[in-house]
């Protein structure tokens, strides 16, 4: 695992940008694996604002997201699908076919996680993973005591998790209990892995991760078994 420490938020989202723009423009069929949450919007802006001076092209891309919320329309503003469009998608000359996001609202949700292993599996893997973390060390929605070998599947979310996420949300009680989320096996067998950590509330969490055991009680640890895994931190999540 490398450790990039950039000064601040701007810097990391910029460092990741770059990482990002240049696995575009060494694949020719690029699949990128896609993270939500606050921490990665700063890298998106950076991303269309490189698309609209005509930096970097989505028009060859695919895009795979790590999870979903269970029951979530795409045309809800808290679904992982509406984040993207946002943040992202409607911004830039991608193919709106070309980006997945696994879908909460199937009728059969364990089909689903198959369909999208396999969606996955069939383009060819991901070449690039970005990452966010959560305080309690979990990546996408696999939360601590998930198997390192667990495939895309249909997760309880802890009630730290759900807690951390209500600020989305009008009340607790509209929080969704459940996601779909690829498992740590699928995020494993990405080509490379960005992980992004940013803000005083992630502090723990970085110092767990880097001086911590590999387990599965904090999920992120296992990157430390991955062999291109690049961690950029802002120096706010620095103890
Ligand atoms: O970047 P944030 O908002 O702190 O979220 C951290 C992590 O939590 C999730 O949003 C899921 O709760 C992940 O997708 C994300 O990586």
């Amino acid at each position: 695992m490398k450790i990039i420490e950039a000064k601040n938020y701007e810097e990391m989202s910029r460092f990741a940008s770059e990482k990002v723009q240049a696995c575009i423009d060494e694949n020719i069929q690029p699949n990128l694996g896609l993270a939500t949450g606050s921490t990665p919007i700063g890298l998106y802006k950076h991303l269309i604002s490189s698309n609209k001076k005509g930096d970097v092209s989505f028009r060859n891309v695919t895009t795979f997201n790590l999870d979903e919320y269970v029951k979530l329309s795409e045309t809800d503003p808290n679904s992982y699908r509406y984040f993207m469009n946002e943040e992202l998608f409607n911004h830039v000359d991608i193919d709106k076919n070309n980006t997945h996001v696994p879908n909460g609202k199937a009728t059969d949700l364990d089909q689903e996680c198959l369909d999208y292993e396999n969606k996955i599996r069939e383009a060819g893997g991901i070449d690039l993973q970005i990452l966010g973390i959560g305080a309690n060390g979990h990546i996408g929605f696999n939360e601590p005591g998930t198997s390192f070998q667990s495939r895309t599947q249909i997760v309880k979310l802890d009630e730290q998790t759900r807690v951390a996420n209500s600020r989305f949300f009008d009340s607790m009680d509209d929080v969704p209990t459940h996601a779909i989320t690829t498992g740590i096996g699928t995020i494993m067998d990405s080509k490379e892995i960005i992980l992004l950590i940013s803000g005083s509330a992630k502090k723990e969490a970085y110092e767990r991760l880097i001086n911590g055991e590999v387990s599965e009680e904090f999920p992120a640890s296992v990157l430390q078994n991955h062999s291109n895994c690049i961690v950029i931190v802002d120096k706010e999540s620095i103890s």
